[in-house]
């Protein structure tokens, strides 16, 4: 069905409002979508046969104070296949976006509106948190939102307040980070960075949805989902994830290379630990057209050295090319990290996702994020993959990833309620993007 067909019965209202919450102030606007009330709306002003479309007027509300402001295109008249289409909708769920007018979020909020994470079944509404330094910019991502059509997506607001913002939301993607400066220490961004995920995990924990679920992109991004999921103790921690799934399609993408097949015929590929040059790309366990990577490439020292070393510096390697980091390819990995989540993982199959490893199978450090293989339980949830093997090799570079997490850990032990930091962080640690 053409988009315009649906977007002929819905109504966009936009106002502004100032408010205090918790004593801060906050500035939010908010852009909806709803549908039109049936024919006989007072408000909407607008003729409603089937094709026929005419200029739309706002007229008198019964309530002068509630006067919508209805805006262009989505003022025009209802259509009945629209309102068909719309009967198998299901209930409208709520994204929370942070670092919205980032680069990142330019890629992936036109993919969430467009149905290709959600399903074309699902509306969203789309809640975009900003800073006062990209407000500007937030209402410029907005109209672009608006100007693109998708009738899935039914509102956008934005704001600069993480506790009006994270309101009801079902999804929380945390992508907003200060990005590292020349000459800052690692330890500075840690805690930089963690009070930021601090605040939000307070946020998350006084007004989203108990089961919420988090994806958090901006680095160091396991470490920042532990101290968020610290501060929401009224979430299950299992709800937060840390970002690998990147790391696992840029895997994917060398082994296939070297195999020479198409990189669809890549499967059971984990990242193990940090999201930083000490991740874990499996080759032990991952597939190529159902066989072991290891009887397909016989190459181990190129395994071993080449093809892991590739994998945990591409982000720096691109950021070298590119300028800046990795931004479309980001976004589509967050669309495969939460499709994951939401879709039965194929069969025999897992992803990776950085989780919390309360009660892992794997003889892992309690109590840190740590990227580990999983499989959905389809409404979000997943179970850890148990039919994994271990050799040398994979249980040494796990050690030294979780060591590099253990000591991310007690440097940011003030955000997580743990005491007083003490930050011994390894010296060769660092993000993808910083060598
Ligand atoms: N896990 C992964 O696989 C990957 C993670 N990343 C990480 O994702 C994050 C976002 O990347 P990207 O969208 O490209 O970055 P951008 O620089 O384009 O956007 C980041 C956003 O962060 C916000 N921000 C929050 N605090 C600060 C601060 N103190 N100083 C400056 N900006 C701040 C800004 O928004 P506002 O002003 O609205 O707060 C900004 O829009 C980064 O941390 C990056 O390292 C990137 C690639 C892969
Ligand atoms: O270090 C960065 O900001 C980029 C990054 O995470 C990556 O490309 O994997």
């Amino acid at each position: 069905m053409a988009v315009a067909d649906l977007h002929t019965k819905i109504n966009l209202q936009y106002s502004s409002r100032l408010s205090y919450v918790s004593n801060r102030l906050s500035y939010s606007r908010r852009f909806s979508l709803r549908p039109l009330p049936q024919p006989h709306n007072s408000r909407i002003c607008c003729s409603v046969t089937s094709k026929e479309v005419q200029a739309p007027v706002t007229v008198n509300t019964e309530d002068p104070k509630k006067k919508p402001d209805c805006y262009g295109v989505f003022c025009l008249t209802y259509d009945l296949m629209a309102e068909e289409e719309t009967k198998s909708w299901k209930k409208m769920i709520n994204i929370a976006v942070s670092g919205a007018a980032g680069m990142i979020s330019n890629h992936l909020l036109f993919k969430l509106a467009s149905g290709e994470v959600f399903g074309p079944e699902q509306p969203i509404a789309l809640k975009l948190l900003g800073s006062e330094r990209s407000f500007q910019a937030l209402e410029g991502v907005a109209m672009e939102l608006e100007d693109s059509l998708f009738p899935l997506l039914r509102e956008v607001s934005i704001g600069i307040d993480a506790y009006e913002v994270f309101q009801d939301a079902d999804w929380a993607l945390l992508i907003g980070a200060k990005p590292r400066g020349p000459g800052m220490e690692r330890a500075d961004l840690l805690d930089i960075n963690g009070q930021i995920f601090a605040e939000q995990g307070k946020a998350l924990n006084a007004v989203a949805s108990r089961n919420v679920k988090v994806m958090v992109v901006g680095n160091p991004c396991n470490t920042n989902a532990l101290i968020c999921l610290k501060n929401a103790p009224d979430i299950p921690a299992k709800n937060f994830h840390a970002l690998t799934r990147l790391d696992e399609n840029r895997a994917k993408c060398q082994l296939a290379l070297k195999a020479g097949v198409f990189y669809d015929q890549v499967s059971n590929v984990t990242i193990w630990g940090n999201h930083s040059t000490t991740q874990v790309p499996d080759f032990l366990n991952a597939k190529i057209n159902g066989i072991p990577v290891k009887e397909v490439i016989k190459d181990t020292k190129w395994l071993e050295e080449e093809f892991t070393e590739k994998v945990q510096k591409r982000g720096g390697v691109l950021i070298k090319k590119w300028g800046r980091s990795s931004a479309a390819s980001t976004a589509v990995s967050i669309v495969d990290a939460i499709r994951s989540l939401v879709t039965p993982t194929p069969h025999g199959d897992w992803f990776s996702s950085a989780v919390y490893t309360a009660g892992n199978p794997y003889g892992i450090a309690e109590d840190i994020v740590f990227s580990m293989p999983c499989r959905s339980k389809v409404n979000g949830d997943y179970e850890l993959v148990k039919d994994v093997i271990f050799d040398d090799y994979l249980r040494s570079r796990i050690k030294k990833t979780e060591a590099e997490l253990l000591a991310e850990k007690r440097c940011v032990a003030h955000l997580t309620g743990e005491g007083i930091a003490v930050c011994d962080l390894p010296g060769d640690t660092m993000l993808p993007g910083e060598m």
